[in-house]
């Protein structure tokens, strides 16, 4: 075999920016790559994040020009991070999730409005502007599988080990679930094929390879919009008359006030504001996990499904197939619990029993215990524990055995798991279809061949040698 050799080029890093504007907040990402090594699997890395103050896009239906002035702070960081004489061939793109998806459903118009916002903004930057838009459910799902398989090096088939068949890498794909505020996703390779509903079917053929992927991306259940969807629930099966309610969702001492408004004003709330006689809901947390699995499971219609399984509300969904990376809202919540440290995934018994033991602490001493951490996240880590088990286990049907497969994962490598990677790889056209041919040898890769030839050469050598002049001290033994 003919060994080339990549003589090492000065470097010439590439850079894009991909804006994720999610329900709750938008986070600004520099993505980067050697040129060279464009098409390669597993060289695009994240660079930066920057989290933008204040609201998700969403929140400014109000004032529109704010969403736009929101992102200033963090355009100006990713000045700072990409050199300056590539601003101008450095694309940005916005991508807007499930926030912007309800506020089109309410009011198109208001929508439209945030999104110019943000599009001057992004425009008056020195950046390539590619483009502001939300993207859909489905697209989410399969952007998030394409951003973890491609970290995790499962599109890679190591062109070295092609002559090898049996040591072809053989690993399948890992399935993605994502969490956020407004919507959830899961998308994985099934067993079964064709997939029976075609809205949940994708296909792809990435490296080589054809991939057919199901996704469902479920419009709120999200954790925030969850949360709404099971108080709303709460107040139709509760005959309060003042508004006041035990919540088991929430630590012993914890009381939160809401308007009625605020909670029936969204389009995830099908049967909108009843005639109620108050126009304030006085939580008042009792910490009960039991009770609260069984407030949340309302939320899942599991009476009808015209397929041969669903996961809930009618929805399709085939057998669970392999390996799920869970990230997002699934690792913050899991991640505060303490149940993403341990090298194996923690069984399910424990996390029931974490989760339980945590929601029956007073909400005075869990607040003592975390002083530094934002008050909304922690008053619902109990109800988003719960929420997680409920989903995963009730909703998608996790066994405690399936569980086992889950890893929850906050980065992979130095990027954060997420749909924005798949959507620039995507935009950029940097997954190629077909496998890229067989490059010749890295210079690393050919100094570190050369080096271990030497050694073998100088080793055969040396036992030619002692073979045949055998030193006395060897010749004699040495006692
Ligand atoms: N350390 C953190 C960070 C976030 N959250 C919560 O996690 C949820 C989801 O966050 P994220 O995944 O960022 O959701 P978005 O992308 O904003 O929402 P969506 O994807 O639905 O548009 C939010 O309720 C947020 O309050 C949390 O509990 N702890
Ligand atoms: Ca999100």
């Amino acid at each position: 075999m003919a060994v080339s050799q990549n003589k090492p080029l000065p470097k010439n890093i590439k850079y894009g920016i991909v804006l994720d504007a999610g329900s709750s907040h938008t986070n600004l990402y520099v993505y980067a790559w050697p040129a060279e090594k464009e098409n390669d699997t597993g060289v695009v890395h994240q660079v930066e994040v920057c989290k933008v103050e204040g609201l998700g896009i969403s929140g400014y239906s109000q004032d529109t020009e704010k969403a736009g002035l929101s992102l200033q702070q963090c355009m100006k960081r990713a000045q700072e991070v990409v050199p300056e004489q590539q601003h101008g061939e450095t694309p940005v793109y916005l991508g807007a999730t499930a926030g912007m998806r309800l506020l089109s459903l309410q009011n198109r118009s208001i929508a439209d409005r945030v999104l110019s916002a943000v599009e001057k903004t992004l425009h008056s930057s020195p950046f390539n502007f590619q483009g502001a838009r939300v993207i859909s459910g489905q697209e989410e799902g399969a952007y998030g599988w394409i951003t973890i398989n491609y970290l995790l090096g499962n599109f890679r088939q190591p062109g070295w080990l092609n002559f090898l068949p049996h040591l072809r890498s053989s690993r399948g794909t890992s399935g993605a679930l994502d969490l956020g505020g407004a919507s959830t996703q899961i998308t994985f390779v099934p067993d079964q094929e064709p997939i029976e509903s075609q809205e949940n079917s994708l296909h792809f053929r990435l490296y080589g390879k054809n991939y057919n992927v199901y996704t469902h991306s479920f419009l709120c259940y999200g954790k925030d919009q969850a949360l709404r969807l099971k108080l709303a629930s709460d107040l139709q099966a509760s005959s309060t008359r003042n508004g006041s309610l035990l919540d088991p969702c929430f630590h012993p001492g914890y009381l939160r006030i809401m308007n009625i408004s605020d909670l029936y004003m969204n389009p995830c709330i099908a049967n909108g504001e009843q005639q109620l006689p108050f126009t304030q809901l006085h939580l008042q947390g009792n910490g009960d996990y039991q009770r609260c699995r069984m407030t949340i499971q309302k939320i899942f219609n599991t009476s009808h499904c015209p397929y041969s399984s669903c996961s809930f509300n009618g929805i399709f969904l085939p057998p669970l197939q392999g390996e799920f990376g869970a990230f997002s809202a699934f690792y913050f919540v899991m991640n505060f619990l303490n149940l993403t440290t341990e090298k194996n995934p923690v069984p399910l018994d424990k996390v029931t029993s974490t989760v339980e033991r945590f929601c029956s602490r007073p909400w005075h001493e869990v607040k003592a215990e975390f002083p530094k951490i934002k008050e909304k996240y922690l008053s619902e880590y109990c109800f988003s524990g719960t929420y997680i088990l409920s989903l995963l286990e009730n909703g998608y049907g996790f066994t405690t055995e399936k569980w086992q497969s889950i890893q929850f994962l906050g980065k992979i490598g130095s990027s954060d798991a997420g749909w924005t990677l798949g959507y620039m790889l995507n935009l950029t056209n940097m997954i190629p279809a077909e496998k890229p041919p067989t490059r010749p040898l890295s210079h690393a890769s050919y100094v570190g061949l050369m080096v271990f030839c030497s050694l073998v050469l100088v080793a055969v050598l040396l036992l030619g040698w002692l073979t045949f002049h055998k030193p006395k001290c060897l010749q004699k033994g040495l006692i």
